[in-house]
């Protein structure tokens, strides 16, 4: 137990973070640590990654949500690290899978740098960031390829930013700068505005937040707004419904992280791991941009492919990523807030 364990004594005083778990998930939530992580470069905003490691009979769970998530929002997640904690995964079908280099908004020798020394095939690069003018984008997209050479694949992520007509002439750009763009992570917020851009340009169209962050998964299937599915366990509620949401949409799926912890990560390869096909490489690469993590195994991928069983975290790197006390305080009230809400 580390100093951050259900930690400085106020949760068991207040009767634990348990909200109204009973048994084995009341043992589970008790034993949260809280970690907070510094990113190796600024990553959809943030700079440091915290989260709560829980423990159960069947391995570690990782409740990490972005902190400005409702605490409905952070329902799914609360599922995903109890499934990981408490029953563990199905069965995996392989044992490796491929990953992509992710690629943060940097000048364009670093993103080269940082793709070069990644040993992957595919990056995946973010676009679109408040203030970043297209034509920088460009230039790291070009830049991207000039480390990949011809016969790497690159995808590029707006997170929602643009509106229909600034995605189709972006996506245009972006794709002559790349000599081919593999995909476009969602290029806009909504779905109606996804399928009109999906019908206006000839680059592939993965959804992303419009499948994690829209409280029916399926309705960007129905509005037939993406050819992609990008899947994250966590959002999803855990490895098993990840599996069913991937089923149900029929699309192809990419299997993409949350920027975890190893402990994270390691549901995420169980998703890669057991999905029937997985064609594309995996946005579990992620490992990368955290300054520290919580196990020396195999965060980095060898040859851009990474193995499916994970080790699990060690308690020297636990206790050096602990976080300070208000962290702790914060993240314990999330934990049994959202408790109460299973
Ligand atoms: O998909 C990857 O290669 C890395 C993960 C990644 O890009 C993300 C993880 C978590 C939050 C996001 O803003 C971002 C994404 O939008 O896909
Ligand atoms: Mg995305």
């Amino acid at each position: 137990m580390t100093a951050a364990t259900a930690g400085d004594g106020s949760a068991a005083r207040d009767g634990g973070p348990n909200g109204g778990a009973t048994g084995d998930t009341a043992a589970v939530l008790a034993s949260a640590e809280v970690v907070s992580i510094p990113l190796r470069h600024r990553f959809r905003g943030i700079l440091q990654r915290e989260g709560v490691l829980l423990r159960g009979p069947a391995g570690w769970g990782e409740f990490a949500p972005f902190r400005e998530y409702s605490d409905a929002d952070c329902v799914p997640w609360l599922r995903a690290a109890l499934e990981a904690a408490q029953d563990g995964w199905p069965a995996p079908v392989r044992d490796r899978f491929e990953v992509n280099a992710i690629v943060p908004v940097l000048d364009p020798d670093r993103a080269a740098a940082l793709v070069a020394a990644s040993g992957c095939r595919t990056a995946k690069v973010k676009v679109a960031e408040p203030g970043v003018p297209l034509s920088a984008d460009a230039e790291r997209v070009a830049a991207v390829r000039q480390a990949l050479g011809t016969s790497g694949r690159i995808r590029v992520d707006a997170n929602g930013a643009w509106t229909e007509d600034a995605a189709v002439a972006a996506i245009r750009v972006l794709d002559r700068a790349a000599g081919q763009l593999e995909y476009v992570e969602q290029p806009c917020r909504s779905i109606p505005e996804l399928a009109a851009v999906r019908r206006r340009v000839d680059v592939a169209v993965a959804a992303d937040e419009s499948i994690r962050r829209e409280r029916d998964p399926l309705e960007v299937v129905r509005a037939d707004a993406a050819d992609i599915a990008v899947v994250k366990v966590a959002p999803l509620g855990g490895v098993r419904a990840a599996l069913r949401i991937a089923e149900q949409t029929g699309l192809p799926v990419v299997v993409s992280s949350a920027v975890d912890t190893a402990v994270g990560l390691a549901a995420g390869a169980a998703l890669a791991g057991a999905l029937p096909e997985l064609p594309f490489a995996c946005g579990l690469g992620t490992g990368s941009l955290l300054a520290a993590d919580v196990s020396s195994a195999a965060v980095r991928p060898d040859a851009g492919r990474l193995p499916v069983p994970r080790a699990a975290p060690e308690p020297d790197l636990r206790s050096r990523v602990v976080a300070d006390l208000a962290t702790r305080r914060w993240w314990l009230g999330r934990l049994a807030r959202v408790a109460a809400l299973l």
